[in-house]
């Protein structure tokens, strides 16, 4: 091959790699396996660009990939990149999973002396791709992979009292995250964190029938949970960098969320002030408010995010975010991790934090290219 032709590839997709391509068929409208077959392995194929192809067979199939492969390279010394046809699950898992892996491996929480950060190149299959529409890729992937940088996933990490558990099966099933049932929990992050409105039509709408709908199915999950109109019972703290924790006003709520991206769909822009990977985690909150006044201020984020001037949204930039429950039925109890959920054990708490970008702390397992 010639090497004009290499040099109009971007670093992350030279030679000196290993590329990899994850197709996530189910994903969004299963259109991953049919845009690598008809765009993607043809440009790759035009560059010579030299991949392994991975395709998902169970929901498991990241998690067990970035264990047994992604992992495995970055500790070695070995550069790759990941081309990820999915939509936010597959980066959630690569990132949770990474950095449970290192931290485990490595009693002072710093990852190992060879690590190389694989990078991610995002092309979004999805329902929302919040991450993707967040890094300013979704509109031209294959603009983005071929002319984007390389950049730092900030992340965040969420701790739960001992008896957590993650839900699976569309509701039906509990898996346990620690090995006893008296240990705290921890999952790792990149998009949001959440607990009442959002958390909870996560939950209701992560099922075969709903996904059917596309976007429509965020918006019909939340339709019958305004219409049964839960206030969502607890305390809320938060606090800034170096500051004291603060507490939302009142033990009831109705929207509890934090993120580190601007939008959570293309159009529904949660958090304007964030820019892509800028390392913010931003609280947006809605107190006790009738079903229509919550419909009003969620139909704001997506007039260009004009919600967080509203003065019943509470919107700050902050690094840790607490709740300490006081419901009873576990179906209130429930929190979204970047799309998981977690129950929470009854008389439980759960806590989100920034992860540092450097120090002692810092432990971004990945780039994406954006
Ligand atoms: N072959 C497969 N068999 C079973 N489950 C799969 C398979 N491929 C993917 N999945 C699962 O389908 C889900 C797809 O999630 P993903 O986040 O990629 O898309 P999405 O939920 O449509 O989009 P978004 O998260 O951006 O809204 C994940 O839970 C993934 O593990």
């Amino acid at each position: 091959m010639s090497g004009s032709v290499e040099h109009q590839l971007p670093p992350h997709l030279l030679p000196d790699r290993e590329i990899h391509v994850v197709i996530s068929i189910l994903s969004g409208h299963k259109k991953a396996q049919e845009y690598y077959d008809d765009t993607l392995k043809p440009l790759l194929d035009s560059h010579n660009v030299q991949h392994s192809t991975h395709t998902t067979s169970s929901t498991q199939s990241i998690i067990n990939l970035t264990r047994s492969l992604f992992v495995v390279n970055a500790t070695q010394g070995v550069k790759q990149t990941i081309i990820l046809l999915s939509g936010d699950g597959g980066i959630i898992d690569i990132v949770n999973t990474m950095t449970t892996v290192l931290n485990r491996r490595n009693d002072d929480t710093r990852p190992p002396s060879i690590f190389i950060k694989p990078v991610v190149v995002l092309i979004p299959m999805g329902t929302a791709n919040a991450l993707a529409w967040s890094c300013k890729v979704a509109q031209d992937p294959i603009g983005s992979m071929m002319k984007g940088m390389p950049r730092s996933l900030p992340t965040f990490q969420a701790q739960f009292s001992p008896g957590a558990k993650l839900v699976v099966n569309e509701g039906r099933d509990r898996e346990t995250l620690t090995e006893s049932d008296d240990e705290e929990g921890i999952m790792y992050g990149a998009v949001v964190f959440s607990w009442g409105l959002h958390a909870s039509l996560v939950a209701m709408s992560d099922t075969a029938e709903y996904r059917k709908h596309g976007l429509e199915r965020f918006k019909m999950a939340a339709g019958q949970l305004l219409s049964e109109g839960h206030k969502y019972r607890g305390k809320v703290k938060w606090r800034k960098a170096g500051g004291d924790w603060g507490e939302l006003p009142g033990s009831e709520h109705s929207y509890v969320l934090a993120t580190m991206v601007s939008n959570l769909e293309e159009h529904f822009q949660i958090s304007p002030a964030t820019k892509p990977v800028d390392g913010t985690l931003r609280l947006v909150s809605i107190g006790p408010e009738p079903a229509d006044e919550i419909m009003r201020l969620l139909g704001l984020a997506y007039q260009s995010g004009k919600h967080v001037t509203d003065p019943k949204v509470t919107y700050e930039d902050i690094k840790s975010l607490r709740i300490e429950f006081d419901e009873d039925d576990e179906r209130w109890r429930m929190v979204c991790v970047d799309g998981k959920i977690v129950a929470i054990a009854k008389g439980g708490w759960v806590e989100a934090t920034k992860i540092p970008a450097t120090g002692m702390d810092a432990r971004r397992v990945i780039e994406v290219v954006c």
